[in-house]
């Protein structure tokens, strides 16, 4: 494979740019995830030392004794603070996967009629690392206006109002989710890989710079294809609920993260799922149906679906 069939595009040529530079910049970013489902994103803004630093901290968490660990795992539904080793499995499957995580949530301020229900549990905060908590929100609402960059290039692509996307995502329950795949080890189930194949269940996904290899997007024609993003880059791709509101226009893209081929080492990620509020209704698009592409799903708030792909995960129980 010689030509990389992942496009890359800059975020200036949208945030700066002028009305054909914009028109251009979201066409291709649709373009993009039509045609793979992934593109590589520069021109972001997001400082590189934050980026490192998020990764620093989390690393250093993630080498914490297990007990120590333990204690930062929620019971309100995974959607905050630690999950164990194997614990997440892709839909349809039982064999956990490679992957220990973290999850940090929106912060809704005091008095917020969502302050503290169940679709928007509080943060919780590592006490033996009190810089992550600064660190790992400045990165949070860094990544969150970089999504509403991305999602306001996609209204203008379908020509809806700009603010079609970022209306549904102001206070939107989006997870930065900090994970360690640790080396393999002997004897482990010979099923197992670091994350099985998947669709992610939200909007949009962004994902800074792995620290390794091994993401790998599945291509319209059927093969495992590697996403590879240079230094500062992120990765976006689409989730199920813009193929839900594009009626399946935008489809979302499966993707996984094969086990390591040559070094064994650790490897650390940091995707960003970007989700609606709550209650916001995932409704489709009417100019993505046509006659040759009759509406598919009915309207659903993003809240049930979100609990409906979460008990598939296996990350909540079912009510
Ligand atoms: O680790 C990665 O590069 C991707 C992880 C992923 O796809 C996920 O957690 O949904
Ligand atoms: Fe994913």
């Amino acid at each position: 494979m010689t030509q990389n069939l992942v496009r890359t595009l800059n975020l200036k040529s949208y945030t700066h740019g002028n009305a054909s530079e914009r028109a251009k910049f979201a066409d291709e970013f649709a373009a993009g995830l039509k045609e793979t489902g992934f593109i590589t994103l520069e021109g972001h803004g997001i400082d590189p030392n934050l980026i490192k630093n998020n990764y620093a901290l989390f690393q250093e968490f993630f080498s914490l004794d297990e007990e120590t660990k333990r204690k930062y795992v929620t019971v309100v539904s995974g959607q905050r603070g630690y999950t164990p080793f194997g614990k997440e499995h892709a839909k349809n499957r039982t064999v956990g996967d490679l992957k220990e995580f973290w999850h940090v949530g929106q912060e809704l301020p005091v008095g917020h009629p969502l302050h503290g229900t169940d679709d928007y549990p509080a943060n919780i905060w590592v006490e033996e690392l009190p810089e992550l908590r600064k660190q790992a929100l400045n990165l949070y609402y860094e990544l969150e206006r970089v999504a509403r960059n991305m999602l306001e290039a996609l209204a203008l692509h379908f020509d809806l109002r700009l603010n079609f996307f970022t209306d549904m995502i102001h206070n939107g329950n989006h997870v930065l989710r900090a994970i360690h795949y640790p080396p393999l080890e002997e004897g482990m189930d010979p099923n197992a890989v670091r994350a099985a194949q998947h669709e992610d269940i939200n909007l949009i996904t962004l994902l800074c710079e792995a620290t390794a290899s091994g993401l790998e997007l599945l291509t319209r024609e059927g093969e495992w294809y590697p996403v590879e993003a240079l230094k500062g880059q992120i990765v976006v791709d689409a989730g199920d609920m813009l193929q839900r509101v594009t009626n399946g226009v935008i489809p979302a893209t499966t993707h996984r993260v094969v086990n390591p081929k040559g070094e064994n080492t650790s490897r650390y990620s940091m995707p960003y799922f970007v989700h609606p509020y709550s209650a916001a209704l995932l409704e489709t698009i009417p100019a993505c149906v046509t006659e040759e592409n009759p509406e598919k799903w009915e309207a659903i708030t993003a809240g049930d679906f979100l609990y409906e792909r979460l008990v598939e995960i296996g990350l909540v129980k079912k009510k």
